[in-house]
């Protein structure tokens, strides 16, 4: 690894892409011109061993999905993602070819949302890799597409497919990134390796105005759930036969699915909950964009939680998936 400063000049970009960027990398702290949208602020992290290991992940890929997960959130609150900053803690078992994959998977990702990355940190570390990125974007004033907006009454819907990317990380943990995959199975590596936030749905929920509850799924469908029931004092009723599966995961053994798509994570994709009266509207415009708006439950009032129904029979969906203390 050469000198830290040459490091990170070589990952400073030549130019800004947002003119709202006053300045960017290379004084104490970034610059950026406020505008009259609400600001939105989050951070996450992705840790060696915990997040990825070399089985499971090439470094452009550990890049690409830190940045993922952090506009996913962004997409959840209905916003468009704007800049990004890396904090980046780096073992001395990783050299510079692997550490400029893990930027260009971000810079890739940030290119096509013309977002910029304006700065971060560089340490060392005697533990494992670890990688920060804080994003920061906006939405319209006054809209909040809060998790505890849900009401009796709204429909709980789906953005797109679920599941997927467990089923990846699944053939990832049994024959690593080098192993052979169908074209089937290679769909599922890449939703864990390469997932696609879903900016554009969010985008639309916010647009319209509507009363929206909206949480991204990155603990699993059973535990974003929960959280949206919690949030807003609430019971949210999943029907199983609607839970949208892609045609490849639909390959798998019944079981297995519904344990990927409850439990598993990382799909990023998003789950709310809005009046019936407003859904189709959102749906449509959705459909014209590409992404499929999926009614997958209802609301009503009770003791806060979340049921799946699968026929007559009703049970408890706990807030059980992805826990960084439970693993
Ligand atoms: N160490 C921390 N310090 C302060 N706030 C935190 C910390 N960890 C999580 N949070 C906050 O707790 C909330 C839930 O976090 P998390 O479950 O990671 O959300 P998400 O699944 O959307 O990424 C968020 O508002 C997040 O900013
Ligand atoms: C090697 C490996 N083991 C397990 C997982 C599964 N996994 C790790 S973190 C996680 C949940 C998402 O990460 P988290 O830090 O909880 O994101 P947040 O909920 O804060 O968005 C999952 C499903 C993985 N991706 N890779
Ligand atoms: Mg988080
Ligand atoms: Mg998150
Ligand atoms: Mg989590």
């Amino acid at each position: 690894m050469r000198d830290e400063f040459e490091w990170i000049k070589s990952i400073s970009p030549a130019g800004y892409r947002q003119s709202s960027v006053i300045q960017g990398i290379g004084d104490d702290a970034a610059l950026v011109r406020g505008s009259a949208w609400d600001q939105i602020v989050c951070l996450d992290t992705m840790v060696e061993g915990i997040h990825f290991t070399n089985q499971t992940m090439a470094p452009y890929h550990v890049g690409y999905k830190a940045l993922a997960a952090n506009i996913s959130d962004i997409a959840a609150m209905g916003g468009v993602p704007l800049y990004y900053l890396v904090s980046i803690a780096i073992p001395s078992t990783w050299k510079e070819e692997g550490l400029s994959q893990v930027y260009k998977g971000m810079a890739d990702l940030a290119e096509a949302y013309e977002m910029d990355l304006i700065g971060g940190d560089t340490v060392s570390t005697k533990g494992p890799l670890v990688l920060s990125v804080t994003v920061m974007g906006q939405v319209e004033p006054g809209r909040k597409l809060l998790r505890s907006n849900a009401k009796p009454g709204d429909v709980v819907f789906l953005s797109g497919t679920v599941g997927e990317s467990a089923g990846g990380l699944s053939l990832l943990l049994e024959r690593s990134v080098k192993g052979e995959f169908t074209a089937e199975e290679a769909q599922l590596v890449k939703a864990h390796q390469l997932p696609e936030p879903h900016v554009g749905p969010g985008r639309i929920l916010a647009a319209s105005g509507k009363r929206v509850a909206l949480n991204d799924i990155s603990d699993g469908v059973a535990s974003e759930a929960n959280e949206i029931a919690e949030a807003s004092g609430v019971v949210l009723t999943l029907f199983h036969g609607k839970l949208s599966r892609s045609s490849v995961l639909r390959m798998y053994p019944e079981d297995q699915q519904d344990q990927w798509i409850f439990y598993g994570g990382e799909d990023y994709k998003l789950i709310g909950t809005m009046s019936p009266d407003d859904f189709s509207q959102a749906a449509s415009a959705c459909e014209k964009t590409g992404y499929t708006l999926t009614v997958i439950g209802e609301v009503s009032s009770g003791e806060p939680g979340v049921r799946l129904k699968r026929g007559s029979q009703v049970e408890p969906l706990l807030k059980a998936g992805y826990n960084h203390f439970h693993n």
